[in-house]
């Protein structure tokens, strides 16, 4: 945008300046996010866990039919709180400090600091950086009920994402991303949560994974290695087991740790089509080919031999390749390109007649022919 522009700015401000001069307290890095995310609470400052539940409780009640609910601010009403739905006390208390401390505004909204307070919670918890637009209106009244709750059946939950704008992956996905902080407490959820006798946990929170502070995929890995720990996955109430059936609900197909190969770049050489011809020779077949922006040349295997063979020692045979292009040595560092010359299709091998009859004669080397007496 081009400034000046009142509500730009502000939302800029609000967003970026997070130390020193015109730093939003909420948003402030100096003293609170280095460290918060390891031991978890600085003074009086929210959990990064309530900030990002709050965020979700509060949109959690839109309906994407009728464009109601939504991340409006709605859940600073003492009557949502009440409610079942959302039980706990983190709403109270984050949204004291939001009105505290937030920068509140005729161009910033509650409901901004608040999808701004998420934002800066997952960024500070080693999350990714998220672009951030503001503009949210405050709602005036309560919205309608809505949030899912971990007692409720699969069906109710694919439904009530549905109705909050989220297909069936997108849900496991974000149930997931949600809860890789925090965890569930059992002043709260006595029938989730037992009493722990953890002196270092003394709220009785049992956490949905070992990196309850960081934002990672550890409560995907620990799920899929079976390690997990997740009071809404292996708890003893499998009712609320939600976690469990929301994470499975596709045969584990999105919480799947895919690994896939190293990036593909194009070798600067390798070796293509060797065969044996005769008994006693190594051919290479020699072609140029393109492919997109690079090119690539096939050079025969014995520049001064007009057919391009290369007669080697049969009973010395070879282990592997290296080559010289334009004086450089390329060996895949000292590696070598590795052949098997143990077995070997002979160019005698050939297909003829009607049906076609296939002829294959395999070359052994000597060294191996003990292994076929
Ligand atoms: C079917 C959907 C879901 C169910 C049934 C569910 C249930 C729960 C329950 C029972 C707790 C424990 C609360 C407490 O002890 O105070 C919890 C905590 C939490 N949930 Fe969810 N949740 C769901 C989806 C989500 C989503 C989509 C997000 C965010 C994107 C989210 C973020 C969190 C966070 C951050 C906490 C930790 C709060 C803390 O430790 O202070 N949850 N959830």
């Amino acid at each position: 945008y081009i400034w000046p522009s009142p509500q730009l700015d502000a939302l800029e401000a609000a967003r970026f300046d997070q130390q020193g001069f015109n730093a939003n307290f909420l948003t402030g890095r100096a003293n609170a996010a280095d460290w918060i995310c390891t031991v978890g609470f600085y003074l009086a400052f929210p959990h990064w866990a309530d900030l990002f539940t709050e965020a979700y409780h509060d949109m959690a009640t839109h309906n994407s039919t009728d464009g109601t609910g939504g991340l409006d601010a709605s859940i600073r009403f003492a009557e949502e709180q009440a409610r079942a739905e959302n039980a706990g006390d983190g709403f109270d208390n984050t949204m004291t400090l939001i009105f505290l401390l937030a920068i509140v505004n005729r161009y910033i909204s509650i409901a901004d600091n608040i999808a701004l307070a998420a934002l800066i919670a997952i960024e500070n918890c080693g999350g990714p950086e998220i672009a951030f637009r503001g503009g949210r209106a405050d709602a005036a009244v309560p919205n309608a009920p809505g949030v899912p709750e971990p007692q409720q059946d699969l069906a109710s939950h694919i439904a009530s994402f549905a109705r909050q704008g989220f297909t069936q992956t997108e849900m496991i996905g974000l149930v997931a991303c949600g809860h890789t902080f925090g965890g569930v407490q059992h002043d709260f959820f006595p029938d989730i949560v037992n009493v722990l006798n953890d002196t270092s946990d003394t709220e009785d929170v049992a956490h949905f994974d070992t990196t309850f502070v960081t934002f990672d995929n550890n409560v995907a890995l620990e799920y899929i290695s079976g390690t997990t720990q997740n009071p809404l996955v292996v708890g003893f109430n499998d009712t609320t087991n939600s976690d469990k059936r929301i994470f499975g609900s596709d045969g584990n197909a999105t919480m799947v740790y895919v690994t896939l190969t190293d990036v593909i770049t194009p070798l600067p050489v390798k070796p293509s089509n060797v065969e044996l011809i005769g008994n006693t020779t190594l051919g290479f077949a020699g072609l140029s080919s393109t492919g997109g922006k690079y090119s690539a040349v096939w050079y025969g295997f014995n520049a001064t031999s007009p057919l391009s063979f290369l007669s080697l020692d049969a009973i010395a045979g070879v282990t592997s390749l290296s080559f010289v292009v334009d004086n450089q040595l390329e060996d895949q560092d000292g590696l070598g390109f590795a052949l098997q010359d143990g077995f070997m299709f002979s160019q005698t091998s050939c297909l003829f007649g009607d049906p076609v009859v296939g002829k294959f004669d395999v070359a052994v080397s000597p060294s191996l022919h003990f292994l076929l007496a």
